[in-house]
């Protein structure tokens, strides 16, 4: 369930099972199985299933969508590129959410936020053939301002902040900076009627910060706990995760100033 603290406000953790599937795939075996990954996760606290059909399926399958899709009690975030064979796919299998978000097939992660103003028609095709089946939208955008407001443009009625930037920051004058640049993101998206996620790259201490920002309603988070859970189990990564978004989300409601760094 999503944590609902005295002020009324959520936040939610989606656990992004791309990487259980990054294994399994490494030997073409059947284990570790993406379906018990996210059923445990789901027992473990998370509020969402995450994951990415890439283009070229470096990950998680086809099959592995359509298996994890009736199994699950919270809810699917199904994260695909704008172009017909996915938005079609993602209508045959009707997730509740689908995050819409730029692929290179080159690209090692997703590298940046989807280019709505440049690619304003194909977005906006496919967020009306997607509510159309009565699937929730969201972009996987940059913390920029005209993006944000091409997004609500085009009918979305959420965005998630694209936050590698931040993940990446090599000094504190840059994590400062892009902090900033994602707090302003936020307030845009809030001023433009948007439900406001984001995620890429983090993990169990650049997470608080973000989790800290009280507008943000989710944040979705795969890599990281994959890798902490080779070391504490996945169960207990999940769990840890969540406590640590919930403890930096509470701290900032209870008025602790220190929470909110
Ligand atoms: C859109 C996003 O940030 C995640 O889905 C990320 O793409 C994880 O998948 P990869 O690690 O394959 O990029
Ligand atoms: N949209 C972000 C996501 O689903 C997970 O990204 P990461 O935590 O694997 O970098």
């Amino acid at each position: 369930m999503s944590f609902l603290h005295p002020t009324g406000q959520v936040i939610d953790l989606g656990v992004n099972i791309d990487h259980v599937a990054t294994v399994r795939n490494a030997r073409g075996t059947v284990y570790p199985d993406p379906l018990r990954a996210a059923l445990l996760a789901e027992q473990a606290g998370a509020d969402l299933i995450t994951l990415h059909l890439r283009e070229d399926r470096r990950h998680i399958k086809d099959a592995d969508v359509l298996a994890i899709r009736p199994q699950l009690l919270t809810r699917m975030n199904l994260e695909a590129a704008v172009t017909q064979e996915m938005v079609d796919f993602a209508c045959l299998v009707r997730p509740q959410d689908v995050c819409l978000v730029p692929e290179r097939r080159e690209e090692v992660t997703t590298e940046g936020g989807l280019d709505v103003i440049r690619y304003y028609k194909d977005v906006e095709a496919a967020v009306k053939q997607l509510a159309a089946e009565g699937i929730r939208v969201s972009l996987f955008i940059d913390a920029d301002e005209q993006q944000i407001a091409a997004a609500a443009a085009v009918g979305a009625p959420v965005i998630e902040l694209h936050t590698g930037r931040y993940a990446e920051a090599e000094d504190e004058e840059a994590v400062a900076r892009e902090l900033a640049r994602i707090k302003l993101g936020v307030r845009a998206g809030i001023q433009h009627g948007l439900r406001v996620n984001a995620g890429h790259g983090l993990h169990y201490t650049n997470v608080q910060p973000i989790a800290a920002i009280p507008e943000i309603h989710e944040l979705n988070i795969g890599h990281a706990i994959v890798a902490h859970a080779l070391f504490v189990g996945w169960e207990h990564a999940v769990r840890e995760m969540k406590a640590i978004m919930v403890d930096a989300r509470l701290g900032v409601a209870l008025g602790n100033p220190s929470a909110e760094t």
